[in-house]
């Protein structure tokens, strides 16, 4: 009865499974979201700032977050996404970060316990307060006003450019990327093997895409349920076999979604940077970032599964020689993540039949 009173927590999660888990209140705030766990031990910077996060909780899976700093060059977009960051302790200067960012925050909970019930249970929506004066009752106020993922209808508002923006390469293809909440990294490694790189809103239409003669449509990754980015999905039915297709993450999902193909959501999605993908033709294994929670169910009579996730079988690549698309469900850009499927990128321009670009990865200082 008196330790109750004398250790009062100043940070409550209320679960959807009805369990209310006291935590560390390190950035104050009321929140909801899809709780998500990731399972990457680096790449915080980057997994807060990837825009596919907008509207979720991520917790970290791994303990200690913040343990190499905080630097703007490793970010992947302007802001960071998550409505609410969960770990087993962060740093002082990642709870800086995330108080100047209004992100709330909590640590010193049993985030292996949080993660076993994910994945028991699938992601689940989470009502969070933290502050001095906050209670339990808080939180579950936040979680009884929580949104389930595909009622967020129009997400791709929340994160997409609203003007058309370009990075120029010194090659000749020219890249139209869709913006559904692109990673920069996606445009860095387009830019870095020459190609010219046009970053169009979510909602773009024929027009604006045929303006640009592009070499290749291509959709970025993104938050939410694919089956709401109706304009998205029209381009890619107009343009399909006039301009190559590709596609990354919700990218390949809205890809198959348009040419007669599926997708659903999974029980807890995929979200870590050792994800298992096998390429079909070649039998080879490489090791992949992923950050999904819906995946491409059926592809439909059009577009053939060319990659598979050794774990469970699901579609991480698709493609279609006759209409020239090719796509992936993992983040071949990485950031975090290994780079084994960089070279995605350079099928994409090959693709593109265009000529002259040459591939200069950042990690080489030019001179
Ligand atoms: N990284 C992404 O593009 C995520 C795609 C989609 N929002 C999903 O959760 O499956």
């Amino acid at each position: 009865m008196f330790r109750s009173f004398l250790v009062m927590s100043d940070a409550y999660l209320a679960l959807e499974d009805g369990r209310v888990v006291e935590a560390r209140g390190r950035v104050p705030g009321r929140t909801r979201g899809e709780l998500v766990f990731t399972t990457a031990y680096t790449g915080y910077e980057e997994s807060l700032t990837d825009p596919s996060y907008e509207e979720q909780v991520l917790t970290f899976s791994y303990p200690l977050i913040g343990n190499y700093g905080v630097r703007a060059e490793r970010f992947e977009s302007d802001r960071v996404h998550p409505r609410a960051a969960v770990a087993r302790e962060f740093t002082e200067e990642v709870v800086e970060w995330l108080a100047d960012e209004g992100v709330p925050a909590v640590d010193h909970l049993d985030t292996r316990d949080l993660v076993t019930s994910i994945r028991e249970e699938g992601a689940m929506k989470v009502g969070i307060a933290v502050g001095e004066d906050v209670t339990p009752e808080d939180a579950k106020e936040e979680l009884a006003q929580c949104k389930g993922m595909s009622e967020h209808v129009d997400i791709g508002a929340q994160v997409t450019t609203t003007e058309l923006t370009t990075f120029e390469g010194d090659g000749d293809t020219t890249v139209a990327l869709v913006d559904c909440g692109a990673k920069g990294s996606i445009v860095d490694s387009l830019v870095d093997r020459g190609a010219t790189v046009h970053v169009l809103p979510y909602d773009a239409d024929a027009e604006d895409v045929t303006a640009l003669e592009p070499d290749v449509l291509f959709i970025s990754n993104g938050p939410g349920d694919p089956e709401n980015y109706t304009a998205t999905r029209e381009l890619v039915e107009e343009f399909a076999g006039e301009v190559p297709l590709a596609g990354i993450c919700l990218g390949q999902q809205i890809v198959a979604s348009a040419l007669g193909g599926t997708t659903e959501k999974m029980a807890f999605g995929h979200r870590g940077v050792n994800q298992p993908v096998r390429d079909l033709q070649s039998g080879k294994v490489v090791m992949t970032t992923q950050n999904h929670g819906y995946t491409v169910a059926d592809p439909g009579d059009q577009l053939d599964v060319t990659q598979v996730n050794v774990n469970d079988d699901t579609a991480e690549g698709l493609a279609s020689e006759e209409l020239s698309v090719i796509t992936r469900q993992y983040h071949p850009e990485a950031h975090p993540g290994p780079h084994d499927s960089l070279g995605f990128f350079d099928d994409v321009l090959a693709m593109a039949g265009t000529e002259g670009n040459e591939h200069k990865p950042r990690a080489v200082a030019s001179d």
